[in-house]
This record gives structure tokens, sequence and C-alpha cells, in this order.
């Protein structure tokens, strides 16, 4: 589609912009807000490739305005002054924009240098909001209490079309009005309205306001409710929304124009581009940022994992010979007239194949379309503990077949740090690792068309539901791989969020699944991999491993990327054998009969509440807009029932136990993105029934993120006939109970769909303006849309909102990186993300949230992705619970470490925002935590 395009705008040459980030989570928004105004011209020339997406010819493209080259955003904190004040002074840049951002801008700390910034900058700025409030500090104003608080709400703001609203429409106060009646009203363009979207607690006072250095240009009346007295305060009444130097090029907004809901942001940035131009003496053209300053921005840092540390290693990785691994696949007929479930399917299976590594079930139940899903069996498995900065690779021997009962071993490594402070990570490192692969399952001309930069892919609406992954990754990114992703973000000196030997990272190759269409036809996929004989190799030590690529320390291990020719053959007689003997069921130890435990809540109701009110403090101090607090409910395994939920290798099978819980929880909370893992070596098991995604691509770069905000349990037939009988103060009749749960659950959905809180809460965090930041930090700027805003999906134990984000992935950017910039989910954080992450390491004790909160699915060989945000779902695990352990009196016993090892997590929280009621809040989080256990 095309960008909009602004016929009465006079929209001037893009001047050099640097906007200087004080780590909000829309500052990227500014960018899509420029891509308006600047949007690169399209042809319809395109080129199909072989899935039907249209990619459009490069030779067509071309760009008058570049914004990339044009706009950078550079973290405030990262910038040191004197290479600003070297930009200023060698002309480099021709403007600057101060961001948004949580906290004070009288405080240092907040915003680290702005103070001399702003006064030794002679350049045209623009503030908004905390940056607005900085310059308004920096000419002598106070910051006080907004006393509207409102974040994320739409509010009303009156201007005179001056300043920076002269390129505001008229029209829309003389809508409907004659010509002559439109002269006569000359009161009503001298003062105009526009609808722009509030995110700051604080403000700046109208007492001993600088009304000698600066002009109020625009201000939103607040309704006080309050009849006018004698004492008034207009700092109660009326709130500063715009400001203009008097003697200095500075302008500011309280306001987000970037913010998806904003009237006329993009004629607000003209009006200043505008005023930048006229500074400048009116150029034709502006000159393009040099590369030394373009590398200021992290946007374009970190391309393709960054430098390998022994490049020499990576270039051999990904020689450019013919695919050596190849993509096979094979869809079985239904002979038996039938086709099989998946449950079928999985169960059949695991009764043939013991695979001491474990089994994949990535099934994806739901109740509305057919349901599609995939099942395998890792060959290797990678862990990584983000605490000791370690690598383990969980492998076979490599003599013997993965359908065989042995021992699993492992080989572990460490990144060490480098001398030149610019450490790996493990995002940078797994995602080379993941390039090479998917390279080396390319065909040639793949490669080739890989190579072309910016093919810019203009359709791609596919089918959610088909399973696209092609075999390669599976596992998660647990939510204590923030501490790599967020940057700015500094490990708490004390406590103990991602401390211990946890898996913070758990990633299992699959080279053999099968998958289940949505037609109900099962397909097998391999990846086939060149027949060489391997030595079995030994495992080397930590130390001379350090900073080893991914393949070659994992060929070193004698691990198979590929099946052999046998391995596939034996794959798919497996396969047709369940398809034609699925007299299944021997594995269930006792099908229907799993009794959910009991859980308790690390906090009572009382902490949680507590918790609340910590996070609305930090919202009223300007810290953050929303936080999304959490807590986790535990179960102990016990002595007697431990065996059961076996998770070592001592079986070779899965744990019987929680598969029928598994089974069970899939029927009970059926969900687009129910999973099951079992990684006995890991000691992990993991029971998902989450209905969210966190994002997904296609192998074109198609990202997709699609954010939940806004949850309540829905009334159903005939659970909820005592709440009918309860309405009606009578016993109702059968049906008559039927169609009234039918109407309250409809309604409660309604009233859900319009709700003032959810829908602030959508708009703010998740839903648009967090979610597009994110994209926008990893796509082209002009490629972020939202398809679907705030859309009401029923689910079978809750209603939900949810939003569509997509975009495009800049060049470069591979998908591993993609999910490295988003990391972790905005719906787990609240925004802006940095400070909320770091606030409620706090507010929820220090606590390592583990897998819950992270991101789960596949990553395919052919660069798909698929994964979904970790919530309503069980980790079984072993290791120390990260509650105080003795709280159970039972434990004392001498027994305490090893009855202690073994316990069941289920997480679960909410967003709160100013306006969130606690005691609801605190409902919310039981309902999502019965939808997990019944
Ligand atoms: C935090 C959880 O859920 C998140 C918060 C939601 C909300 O505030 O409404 C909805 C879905 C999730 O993004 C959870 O389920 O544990
Ligand atoms: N969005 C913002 O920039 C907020 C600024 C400031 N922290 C406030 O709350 O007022």
């Amino acid at each position: 589609m095309a960008a909009p395009i602004f016929p009465t705008l006079d929209v001037p040459p893009c001047p050099r912009t640097l906007i200087l980030d004080f780590r909000d989570s829309y500052t990227a928004n500014l960018l899509t807000l420029f891509s308006t105004l600047y949007p690169p011209p399209r042809t319809n020339n395109f080129e199909r490739d072989q899935n039907g997406v249209a990619y459009q010819l490069e030779t067509e493209k071309r760009v008058a305005e570049s914004i990339s080259e044009k706009v950078i955003i550079v973290e405030a904190d990262t910038l040191e002054l004197s290479t600003y004040l070297r930009l200023i002074k060698e002309k480099q840049i021709d403007c600057v924009i101060l961001s948004p951002g949580p906290g004070r801008a009288d405080d240092e700390k907040d915003v680290p240098n702005l103070m001399q910034i702003i006064q030794q900058t002679s350049l045209p700025i623009l503030g908004v909001c905390l940056g607005m409030q900085a310059i308004a500090v920096h000419c002598g104003a106070s910051i006080i209490n907004t006393p509207d608080l409102k974040h994320g709400h739409v509010i009303p703001v009156k201007h005179k079309y001056t300043s920076l609203f002269d390129r505001l429409p008229h029209a829309q106060a003389l809508n409907g009005l004659s010509s002559t009646e439109q002269e006569n009203k000359e009161e009503l363009k001298a003062e105009g309205q526009a609808d722009l979207v509030a995110y700051n607690s604080l403000t700046v006072s109208w007492n001993n306001f600088p009304h000698d250095k600066l002009c109020i240009t625009a201000w939103h009346d607040v309704n006080t409710g309050t009849t006018e007295s004698e004492n008034r305060n207009v700092d109660a009444e009326r709130t500063i929304q715009a400001i203009e130097g008097i003697h200095r090029p500075v302008w500011g907004v309280q306001f987000h124009p970037e913010s998806i809901a904003s009237a006329h942001g993009a004629e607000i940035l003209c009006s200043f581009l505008n005023k930048t131009h006229t500074f400048h003496g009116s150029p034709v053209s502006f000159p393009k940022l040099s590369t030394h300053v373009l590398n200021l921005s992290p946007i374009y840092q970190g391309l393709d994992g960054g430098k390998p540390s022994r490049p020499a290693e990576q270039t051999s990785e990904i020689e450019e010979e013919d695919a050596m691994l190849e993509s096979i696949a094979e869809t079985f007929g239904t002979s038996s007239g039938r086709s099989l479930n998946s449950e079928e399917m999985f169960t059949g299976l695991i009764d043939r194949i013991h695979s001491p590594l474990g089994q994949v079930w990535l099934d994806g139940v739901s109740t509305r379309a057919p349901s599609t899903s995939s099942i395998a069996f890792p060959s290797f498995i990678i862990t990584y503990t983000i605490s000791t900065r370690t690598v383990t690779c969980h492998f076979l021997s490599s003599t013997t077949t993965a359908d065989s009962m042995n021992h699993v071993k492992t080989a572990t490594m460490r990144f060490a740090s480098s001398p030149d402070g610019h450490d790996d990570d493990f995002f940078n490192w797994f995602g080379r690792g993941q390039t090479a692969l998917k390279r080396m399952n390319m065909t040639q001309g793949e490669r080739w068309k890989a190579r072309q930069p910016s093919v810019y892919c203009a359709t791609s609406e596919e089918d959610d539901r088909k399973p696209r992954w092609k075999g390669g990754w599976v596992g998660w990114w647990g939510y204590e791989m923030k501490a790599e992703s967020l940057g700015g973000y500094h490990r708490p000196s004390r406590g103990a969020v991602g401390g211990g030997e946890t898996v913070d990272a758990c990633w299992a190759w699959c080279n053999r699944l099968v998958q289940r269409e949505q037609d109900g036809l099962w397909t097998a996929r391999g990846i086939l991999g060149a027949e060489t004989s391997k030595e079995e190799q030994t495992p080397e030590s930590h130390a001379d491993l350090s900073q080893r690529e991914m393949l070659s320390w994992l060929e070193g291990l004698g691990v198979d990327f590929g099946t052999t020719r046998d391995g596939w053959k034996s794959w798919i007689a497996t396969c047709h054998s369940v398809l034609a003997y699925p007299d299944i069921a021997s594995v269930i130890s006792n099908p229907g009969s799993a009794r959910m435990p009991d859980f308790q809540c690390d906090m009572t109701a009382d902490q949680y509440l507590q918790g609340i009110h910590k996070c609305r403090q930090a919202i009223y101090n300007g810290n953050s807009y929303e936080l999304t607090m959490t807590t986790q409910f535990r179960s102990r395994v016990s002595s007697a029932s431990r065996e059961k939920f076996e998770t070592t290798p001592k079986t070779s099978n899965t744990s019987p136990e929680s598969l029928d819980l598994y089974l069970q929880l899939r029927q009970q909370n059926p969900a687009p993105y129910s999973t099951y893992l079992c990684f006995p070596s890991v000691r992990i098991t993991i029971l998902s029934s989450s209905p969210e995604r966190f994002l997904r691509i296609t192998p074109g770069g198609r990202i997709e993120m699609k954010p939940i905000k806004g949850t309540r349990a829905r009334v159903r037939y005939p659970r909820d006939v005592p709440m009918c009988a309860e309405a009606l103060i009578r016993t109702p009749t059968e049906s008559e109970a039927a169609s009234w749960c039918e109407e309250k659950d409809r309604q409660i959905g309604e009233a859900l769909r319009n709700d003032r809180k959810e829908r602030a809460e959508n708009l703010m965090v998740r839903i648009v303006d967090l979610i597009r930041s994110d994209l926008q930090s990893c796509c082209t700027p002009d490629s972020v849309q939202v398809p679907k805003l705030i859309a009401l999906e029923t689910y079978e134990t809750v209603h939900q909102l949810v939003t569509t984000v997509r975009g495009q992935l800049l060049d470069g950017v591979s998908e591993v990186e993609a999910v490295k910039r988003s990391f972790p989910p905005g719906s787990m954080t609240g925004a802006p993300k940095l400070r909320s992450v770091q606030l409620l390491e706090q507010f929820e004790q220090h606590q390592s949230r583990g897998v819950y909160s992270g991101a789960m699915g596949y990553m395919s060989i052919d660069g798909a992705v698929d994964l979904s945000v970790v919530i309503r779902t069980i980790i079984i695990q072993d290791g120390q619970p990260a509650t105080a352990p003795c709280r159970e009196s039972d434990l004392v016993h001498g027994d305490r470490t090893e009855a202690a090892n073994r316990y069941m997590t289920i997480g679960a929280g909410g967003a709160i925002t100013w306006l969130s009621d606690p005691l609801s809040e605190w409902d919310e989080v039981l309902t999502k935590v019965r939808s997990v256990v019944g």
C-alpha cells in the first residue's frame, strides 16, 4: 500500500537528524513518522519467488530521500559529550530531536549530559515529552506532577495554528461551514484543537515559567470537575503542551506525535523540518550522514551478528558449495480412511522411538480450525547459562543412531571476555551459526538472491496456521536472556536474577519431523546431510573452546546436522507404522486421570497488591507508563510422585505423568501455541498452552508480532450455571442457563473490547506503540504497519484483546538479530522496556522468571521463525527453587536438597497501569493460572 502523501504539506528536503534516545521504547516510532513524510517511491514491478511471495525489483527502487541515510537514533547514554560536540562543530548534523523517556528532566541521572547538550547546540532542537521538559528545565522552568495522569490516552490539545502547528489543516475547525461563514469565523481559525496522545506523569509548571525565554504554543484544559473558585491554581487546570524558544530555534511538545493514535503527528514533524530548512538558508538538499555518524546508531550495528571472533573460520563454514543440507519431504496418504490426530501420532511415535534427548510436540490446538502440529526428536541440544556465559551441547555418541538407547554426552564452552570490551554473546553466536546453517540448506539460486540487497517483500498474506517449520531449531529464549538483549541493561549487583546454573536458553536441533497439515494429512520432513564417515571425537575442554564459532565447535563434537538416507528411511517407516497401527496409548499411564497438583503462589495476595502499589507509584513518578507485574505459582513434586515426574535420563522415555498432564492441559485450555517439550538431559519439561504470538518471520523477512492485552474469564455452560442461578435468584432450566451463559459471555467480550483501561494498555505498551517501536528497530522504516488494531479474540477459557503489527526486516538483520532486538516480549515488561524491566526486578523481589515470560517455538532451517510468549505454561524442572526453599515443613528431614530439587511452576501476571484496580488485577492473575490448572 502507498504511504500517505500530504499534498498540502510543503515537505522540505530531509535534514540530517540526530535523535538522542533517552532509553524510551517509543523513540524508533519517530522513524515511522519520518517515513510517512519521505516514503520511498514504489512501482508495480514485482517478481515472485517459488513461494508466490512478491519482491520489488531492486532496479526499480529509486529512493529520493532515503531516511536511513539521513536520520539516526543514538542512545544518549552511549554518546560521549565530546563526540557530540565534535559532530556539531564539524557540521555533521542539521538538527537534533530529544526523545521521550523515563524519569525526570531535572535529574542528571535520567538525562545524562542533556543540559550541556542543549546549552551548546545552536542548531534547531525538537524535544518530545521528556525532551520538551528538558528544554524547559534548561530555561529555568520547574517540573511537577501532572494533574491528569493518562498514559496512552488521546487528549485534545489546543493551539493557535502557529509554531509547530502551522501545518495543521484549518479544515478541521471549519468543517461544514460555508466560505462566507468561514470568513466570519476568525476566532475558529485562531484556535485549533488536535487529538494527540499523552504518556507523561510529569509536566512543566506554569509557576515561574521562563516567559522571557520560551513561549507556550499549545495547552490542554484538564477536566477537573470542580467549579471555579477564588484561589485558582492554573497548574491544576491547564497543562503546557508545546513550547517555542524566543531567542533560539528550539521547540518542544509534551504529547507524543509519533503515537499511532495521534492525529497530525506528521504535520507537526514537517513543521519542525521546515523551520530547520529555513534555519539553514533553505538549501536544495542536505548531504547524507557520513558513515562514521551512521555507525553511532545501534540500528546499523550488529548486522549479521557482528564480527566473528575468527573471521577465517567463519568464512570457511559458509563456503559457496552445493547445498550440504538438503530439505526433503514426503506426504502420507490416509490408507486407513481416517486421519490420525496429533495425540495419536505423538503417543504412537514415542512408544516406538526411545530418544534419550527427549521429544518435541509443537501442538497448536485450535477449537476453531483444524489443528496443525509438528512432532520431532532432537539430534542434539544446545543450552546456555547466562550467569557463567556457558554453552553446553547435549549429544549422542555418533557411532549409534538416535533411536537406540545410549548415554547423553555433554560438552561445554564459555564465552571469554574480549580485551576490546566488545564481548560476543549467545544471541550473536547462535545467530551466526543459524545463518551458516541456513546457507548450507540453500540452493545456488537462493544464495544468489540472499546476497541481493533490499528485496522489498510486497505481499505475504500467508495462511496463519500453516506449519512452516522445515526442521532445524526448536526451543526457547528464557526471560533472563534480557541481560544480553536489552541495550543499557546492568545486572543488579545483589539479588539472584538469572543467577545459578539455570538454563536461560535451550535450542534442540531436529533433522526429522512429522507434521499434520490443516487438511489432516501427515507430512514427514527431513534435513539430509552429506554422507561422510566420522570419527567419534572426545569432547574438548572449556578453555580451548572459547570463542569458537558454533558450526566448527559442533562439528568437532561429531554431531550431525543432517540425517542419513538410512535415517530418513527408518523415520518414514516408523511414521508409516504409526499411521497403519494407531493402537497406541500404552505410553499413557492412566489416560484421562492425571491430576493437577496444588500450586502455591510465591507471594501472598497482600504481597502482590503491594507490588501493584509499587508499580503505580513508579508510574506516578514518571519512571514507567505500564509495568507487567508477575509472580510464580509453585508445586514441589513430592517424593512419592517424584518418580512419575522423572526428568532425568534414567528412563529413556518421556515422563509419563508430565505427558498425562499435558494431554489434559491441551483439552482443557486448547491454545494456538500449545506445546510439549521434554528434554530429560536438560532436566526441563514444558507444558504450554500459550495463546500469544511473540513473533513470526517468513523466509522472505516479513515479521509479525501479535501482542495480547486485556484478559477476561469467559462464562461457559454448564460450568457457570451457579452464576446464572445467582443472577436469576432461582434455578434456571437447562436451556435458560445455556442461553444466559452464552449471552453473558458475549457481553463480557464486548465490555472488554470497549474498556477504557484495557484500550489504553493496548495502545500503550504492547500493541501499538511499543511493538511498533520494537519492529522499527529491525525493519525498514516505511514497512511497519498495523493491519489489525485491538481485535477481540476468544479462547476456550478467556477473552483477550489482540493487535497485529507487521514489518519487513532490514537488510543484514538476521532472524536471531530480530529476536534479540525485540527481546524480551514487550507484553511481559511494559514500557519503556529497560527501566520497566529493572523496576520489575525489584518489585518481584529479584526472583528469576526463568522460562516464563520468554519466547518459545521454532527457528527453521529456511529462516522461518514462529515464537510464542511463554505464558499459561507449566515448567517442570530440576534445580533450586527460586523462593525460600524451606517453606514446606516436610523438607526439613535431611532430604532437603533432593526434595527441593524437582518442582513445577506456572508464572502469571498482568499489566499494571495508573488506572489499574489492584483487586481486579489480582483476580486476573488467578484467572490466568486457573486457565492452566483447571
Ligand atoms: C503476564 C501474563 O499475560 C500477559 C498480560 C496480559 C494482560 O495484561 O492482559 C495478557 C497477555 C499476556 O501478554 C500471563 O499470562 O502471565
Ligand atoms: N513520555 C515521556 O517522555 C515521559 C516523560 C516523563 N518521564 C514523564 O513521565 O512525564
